[in-house]
């Protein structure tokens, strides 16, 4: 059969004007100017410029070149956003194009090969990754689904700071939170509670996951000079290689033993059954093991930190000032009473907490920088060019302290989120860009309804069952940063507890 003329002249024709129009739009872009930004040095960029404090420095630097700076980080082009209307610009208009993530060789192995949902590109395993986690964990309905898993598991970390309460001894906060949450996702992705079993298995699972949380956080030379990577000059790729070895061996096994046990739970499917199950999709698509063990380290270090975070600046703050947690175990006694634990049905009524909540997310958002996005193409934003195979940093930390935006903004003010203060319009939920603690756009924090949850039932649980006091001769409460992708308290809070509901409570 011939070709018609006509349409081959007609498909020719469209051809030319499409090159014709990209070229132009490309010409057009290239004659505009990069967003301002520091000089920095040759070959390094504005990397000491941007140092371990980056969220800090970049605010600061941000101050001076506006709220869209472009900046050259070793051998990358970065640019960032750090206020409301910049973030919007880029991830709103500009979000489907934002929507990859950069490809850091430390963190290469430990996504397997980014063929998992934090650090995948914008692609089509991306979108079936973050489908089958909001269809059978994270979206509301799977969400109320294992509600009672978090209620077990709080109320047992509640007994046994009471068993560490009775005894005089201190807790530490972030640890009796993390083993919590990981116990919670263990269970909820497993059927097994991963941490504080005191056997081995647990120890082993639990160091693993420590040293993915640090390791992952750590600044890496070869990230920012792909040319030098292979020197590995900190160990930081050696160190996250062989966490991956040995994370990976003991998913592989914690795998079997879930096949060989699948008799035990019938009926009650967990998320890895309900994958297993499921294992190709309606279009065609299959998720491998590998995509399912990516996953199950993706959730526990996307999972445990991040609220673990919150609620620690958040009884930091709180211990700093005593009127604001008086306020909060008022309101929990008014609407709980003495007599048992805070459940989880309880936090609509609680609103001051949910505003002591907000103001830490405000004030501590856990990753300050969100986590990098990537655009391939070049693009215009606000007048400015900015180039093809730029990084984008989202500064949530500056957002959150933006003077034009909060009164006082240095200051922990719950009353702020109440009806009257200026906060109380804006929803974290990733539509109001001036308070964005989850991010926003396609690429939002996949577990934003899990997080906000973690953070109102383990926060006002722990109001609620205990007074707090610091260690004998320590005045004042610590409030430096330690530095990283996540900004959890340089040093972690160590308390005395003192239980204040009837003994039966906590039974
Ligand atoms: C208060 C707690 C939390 C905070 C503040 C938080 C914050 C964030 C932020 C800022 C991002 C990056 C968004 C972006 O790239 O623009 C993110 C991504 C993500 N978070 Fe969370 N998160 C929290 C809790 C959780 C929980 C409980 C889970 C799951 C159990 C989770 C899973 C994820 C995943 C899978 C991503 C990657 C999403 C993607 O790349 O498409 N997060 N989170």
């Amino acid at each position: 059969m011939g070709v018609d003329p006509y349409l081959a002249a007609a498909a020719a024709l469209c051809l030319l004007l499409h090159l014709l129009l990209r070229g132009f739009l490309r010409r057009s872009t290239s004659r505009l100017p990069l967003p301002p930004g520091p000089r920095g040095f040759p070959i390094i960029g504005a990397l000491p410029l941007v140092g371990a404090k980056a969220h800090a420095n970049l605010a600061r630097l941000a101050k001076r070149y506006g709220p869209i700076m472009f900046l050259r980080l070793g051998s990358h082009g970065c640019v960032v956003a750090s206020n409301a209307d910049a973030a919007r610009a880029f991830l709103k208009t500009l979000d489907a194009q934002f929507a990859n993530r950069p490809d850091p060789l430390s963190a290469r192995e430990v996504t397997y090969q980014r063929q998992d949902l934090v650090m995948a590109d914008y692609n089509p395993t991306w979108k079936l990754l973050r489908k089958v986690c909001s269809l059978h964990m994270l979206g509301g309905k799977a969400f109320a689904g294992w509600a009672a898993v978090r209620r077990d598991e709080f109320g047992r970390m509640i007994r046994s700071m009471h068993g560490l309460a009775t005894a005089g001894e201190p807790v530490v906060l972030p640890d009796v939170l993390v083993c919590a949450l990981a116990n919670i996702l263990g269970m909820v992705l497993v059927s097994r509670r991963v941490f504080d079993t005191h056997g081995e298995e647990s120890n082993k699972f639990k160091n693993i996951v420590l040293d993915m949380l640090t390791g992952g956080a750590q600044f890496n030379i070869g990230d920012f000079f792909p040319s030098i990577a292979w020197m590995d000059l900190q160990g930081i790729q050696a160190k996250m290689r062989s966490v991956h070895v040995r994370f990976d061996a003991m998913l592989t096994k914690l795998l079997q033993e879930h096949e060989a046990s699948k008799k035990e739970r019938q009926g009650r499917p967990d998320f890895i059954d309900k994958l297993m199950e499921n294992r190709v999709t309606e279009d065609g698509q299959t998720i491998t093991d590998v995509h399912i063990k990516a996953l199950i380290s993706d959730l526990f270090t996307a999972g445990t930190d991040t609220s673990t975070i919150i609620v620690e600046w958040a009884m930091a703050e709180m211990l700093r000032n005593p009127g604001i947690l008086k306020r909060a175990q008022a309101e929990a006694d008014a609407v709980v009473g003495r007599d048992r634990l805070l459940e989880e049905s309880d936090l609509p009524k609680l609103t001051y907490l949910h505003a002591v909540c907000k103001e830490a997310l405000r004030l501590h958002p856990s990753t300050p920088l969100s986590l990098p996005h990537f655009s391939y193409e070049e693009c215009e934003v606000d007048g400015y060019r900015i180039p093809g195979n730029s990084r984008l940093l989202v500064n949530i930390w500056a957002i959150g302290r933006d003077p034009k935006v909060w009164a006082d903004p240095l200051v922990f003010d719950p009353d702020r989120f109440v009806a009257g203060g200026e906060g109380a319009k804006y929803d974290p939920q990733g539509n109001d860009f001036e308070f964005i603690p989850f991010g926003a756009g396609r690429r939002i924090c996949s577990g934003k309804l899990a997080g906000m949850v973690f953070v109102q039932y383990m926060l006002g649980a722990l109001v609620h069952s205990f007074n707090w006091r610091l260690p004998d001769g320590e005045e004042e409460v610590d409030m430096e940063e330690k530095h990283g992708l996540t900004i959890p308290k340089a040093a972690p809070l160590k308390v005395f507890l003192t239980p204040r509901l009837s003994a039966a409570a906590y039974i």
